[in-house]
């Protein structure tokens, strides 16, 4: 059993626990950084990267069949698309990465960490001392929703995200269980690859933190490329069924059924804590460690446990995570070199923006962007709304459609939140995030003078409907 001492202890790979570690080091601290599986986590083999890359190719034909002269497009050469995909994952293989947190000055760590003492973790038996903090990282897995037959479903027949992001075979007949991200990105990717899709949610529409007119556009979207959307459905029961030969899933809803190849359960996440040690720091295992805006676990005292990303429970998108990892990183290596953490809001050592302007794009087609609040929350709260309507828009797409909604604090004249549905409007979000963040007043926008013709140009729009 060996003893080693750093000043930091990362515990999770992902993009998160790596930007912690690397923040760290970059503070004059030394810092090692576990892992049970791949450097990299989630995002990087599993879940963004691979979505992403899985998406791309749909969306792009989807804009070509939008516009005349440039041909039909074809279909998608699936192998072709996932091969694409497997270079951005390496094939799983995260050598690199590991270089990468070498030539950092991080020192990489396999194996299964857990927490087994205040400032020190154990990995397979080996004792790591952190002098100054640990910090947790440690991502969030699967969540599985209590349906009757589910457990005992093959293994073959049920995904989860990771299948649907790593599978290079397309099922013939593929049902989606939950309208939330990983469900309407997976059933619009797999969609474009060429399986019948069936989309199962409780609610009457797709997305349902967004406005209305985002998941309905999104439900009109995946309808488009031949998905049945079933809102309001509860699936009932599944089962395997019987003498299917190469495997199919019955799914009993609603008093009918329905035989599929692939049954993709994406009900949403839980944080991955319930083999972390968490007993004995006196919280609660398979919760989410609740941290405060300098990333600092609530409820353990002498300010040594850390945690940052899906575990904590807050924003979890990888950019939001590795700005907490920043965060925390600066945190512990000034509180390291006995500099004052600066708890003012949006200071370098505080998480603000977590509570004011947290960004995000759905990857359907039409994209889905939003940051800051998506509706008007009180008094002094005013919902701009209107149709993405420009000579940008019009030229981008035969037959554009769009709309955004804005929310402005009407006291103080600036713009609280942002919501943009439509084709290729990712890269209009983070001009909101800015204005968001920045708290620019609508006059100063007014200034701020959109190119001409671009989409951007319903900026100039927004600020007339709302009266300039
Ligand atoms: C299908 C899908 C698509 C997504 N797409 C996007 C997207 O487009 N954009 C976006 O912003 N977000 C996206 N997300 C969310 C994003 O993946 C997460 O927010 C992000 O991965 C969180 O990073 P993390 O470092 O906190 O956790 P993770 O990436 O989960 O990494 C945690 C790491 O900790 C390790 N670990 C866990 N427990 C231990 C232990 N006890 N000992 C040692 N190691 C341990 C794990 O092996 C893992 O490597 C997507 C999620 C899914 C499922
Ligand atoms: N582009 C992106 O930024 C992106 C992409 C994918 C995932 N993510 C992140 O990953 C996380 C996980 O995504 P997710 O889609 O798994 O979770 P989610 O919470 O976004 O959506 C899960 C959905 O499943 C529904 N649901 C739950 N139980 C159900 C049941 N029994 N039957 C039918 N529906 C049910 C919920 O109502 C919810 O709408 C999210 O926080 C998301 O932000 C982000």
């Amino acid at each position: 059993m060996a003893q080693r001492g750093y000043d930091v202890v990362v515990i999770g790979a992902g993009p998160v626990g790596e930007n912690a570690a690397a923040r760290a080091v970059a503070g004059g601290l030394t810092a090692a950084l576990v892992d049970h599986e791949r450097f990299g986590g989630e995002c990087s083999y599993w879940a963004c990267i691979p979505s992403k890359a899985l998406l791309r190719p749909g969306n792009l034909l989807s804009d070509v069949q939008r516009m005349p002269g440039v041909g039909d497009g074809g279909g998608l050469d699936p192998a072709a698309v996932f091969a694409r995909r497997d270079a951005f994952t390496h094939g799983g293989d995260d050598e690199g990465q590991v270089e990468w947190v070498q030539s950092a000055g991080i020192e990489p760590v396999r194996g299964h960490a857990r927490i087994t003492g205040e400032r020190e973790v154990t990995v397979d038996g080996d004792v790591f001392h952190a002098r100054q903090a640990v910090i947790v990282c440690t991502g969030s897995v699967v969540r599985m929703p209590s349906v009757d037959g589910l457990e005992e479903l093959p293994g073959e027949l049920l995904w989860t995200s990771r299948d649907a992001t790593t599978s290079s075979t397309v099922p013939g007949r593929l049902a989606v269980l939950g309208g939330g991200v990983v469900g309407t990105e997976m059933a619009q990717a797999w969609a474009r690859l060429g399986s019948e899709v069936h989309l199962f949610m409780k609610g009457a529409r797709p997305l349902p933190g967004y406005p209305a007119f985002a998941g309905d556009a999104v439900a009109d979207g995946l309808r488009c490329r031949g998905v049945r959307v079933y809102p309001e459905t509860a699936v009932e029961r599944v089962s395997e069924v019987e003498g299917s030969g190469s495997g199919a899933v019955r799914i009993t809803h609603g008093g009918t059924t329905l035989d599929v190849d692939r049954i993709l359960v994406a009900t949403g996440r839980r944080p991955a804590t319930s083999d972390l040690g968490l007993d004995v720091v006196g919280l609660e295992p398979g919760g989410s460690l609740p941290v405060d805006d300098h990333g600092c676990v609530s409820g353990v005292d002498a300010r040594w446990l850390y945690a940052a990303g899906d575990v904590t429970g807050r924003a979890p998108l990888t950019h939001q995570g590795k700005y907490a990892a920043r965060i925390v990183g600066d945190v512990v290596a000034a509180a390291a070199l006995g500099d004052a953490v600066n708890a003012s809001p949006w200071s370098e050592h505080t998480a603000t923006a977590d509570h004011h302007a947290v960004p995000q794009v759905v990857f359907t087609d039409p994209e889905v962007a939003s940051v800051g609040l998506r509706e008007a929350a009180g008094p002094g709260q005013r919902a701009v709304e209107l149709d993405i309507a420009v000579a940008g828009s019009a030229l981008q797409a035969d037959d554009y459609q769009g709309r955004l909604r804005a929310i402005v604090d009407t006291r103080r004249d600036v713009l609280l939140g942002m919501t943009f549905v439509g084709p290729d409007i990712a890269e209009l979000l983070h001009a909101a995030t800015i204005a968001v963040v920045g708290e620019v007043p609508l006059h100063r926008l007014w200034h701020a003078v959109p190119a001409f013709p671009t989409i951007s140009e319903v900026w100039l729009r927004l600020l007339e409907e709302y009266g300039l």
